[in-house]
């Protein structure tokens, strides 16, 4: 069976990444989206074990200390990670894996997997960042500086990535990520 590949979707928070995914994956069964765990509270609608698996410090750290996070970072005072054992098992499986996580984590991949394809979503302006955030209404405005100091960090490290795009227009960028993954070599 044919080796699978890991994916790797990182960009600031409130870009778009997990409405992108969302639509990417209803479109591309074959893709499979990795669980990851937090520490974060969960927001209204938040489903354990669909959205994240949702944990406290101390489960968070034992995970750490018994090897069971593939990568793991802080972002804006919550811990957030990978679980090693179901994506190993899915690439092993030959499946395309997907990881929606912030730059750090995208970091520690490319070290462990240097054949992960690792994409990079940026915003049309800083400006329309900061609105999407606050449209989606789900964070503190405490949440929210975090956040934004933060994606000033993500976006100067864009240039790291295998492929960058923009989502403007939400139909281009995904049509855009569509072609980075699908769209045959020459
Ligand atoms: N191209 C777009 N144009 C306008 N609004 C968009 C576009 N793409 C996403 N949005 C909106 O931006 C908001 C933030 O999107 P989303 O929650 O997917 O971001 P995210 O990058 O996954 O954030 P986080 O990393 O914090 O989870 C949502 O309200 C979403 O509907
Ligand atoms: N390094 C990791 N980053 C992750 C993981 N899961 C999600 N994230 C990133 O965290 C921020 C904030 O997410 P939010 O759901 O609180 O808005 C965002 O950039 C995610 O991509 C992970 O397992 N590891």
């Amino acid at each position: 069976m044919q080796m699978g590949q890991l994916i790797v979707f990182t960009g600031p928070s409130g870009v778009g990444k997990g409405t992108l995914l969302r639509s990417l994956l209803a479109r591309h069964p074959e893709l499979e989206l990795s669980i990851s765990v937090t520490t974060r509270a969960p927001r209204e609608g938040e489903i354990e074990g669909r959205h994240y698996y949702f944990v406290n410090r101390e489960q968070f750290q034992g995970l750490i200390a018994t090897g069971q996070l593939l990568e793991w970072a802080e972002f804006a005072g919550n811990c957030y990670g990978t679980p090693r054992t179901p994506v190993e098992e899915m690439i092993a499986e030959g499946k395309l894996v997907v990881l929606e996580i912030e730059l750090e984590g995208a970091r520690q991949v490319r070290e462990t997997f240097p054949g992960a394809l690792q994409l990079f979503i940026l915003p049309p302006s800083p400006e329309e960042l900061e609105r999407r955030i606050r449209v989606r209404g789900q964070d503190s405005e405490e949440a929210i500086a975090r956040r934004l100091h933060r994606a000033q960090v993500e976006i100067a490290a864009a240039d790291e990535f295998d492929i960058v795009i923009v989502n403007d227009d939400f139909d281009r960028a995904l049509e855009a990520i569509e072609m980075a993954l699908f769209a045959p070599v020459s």
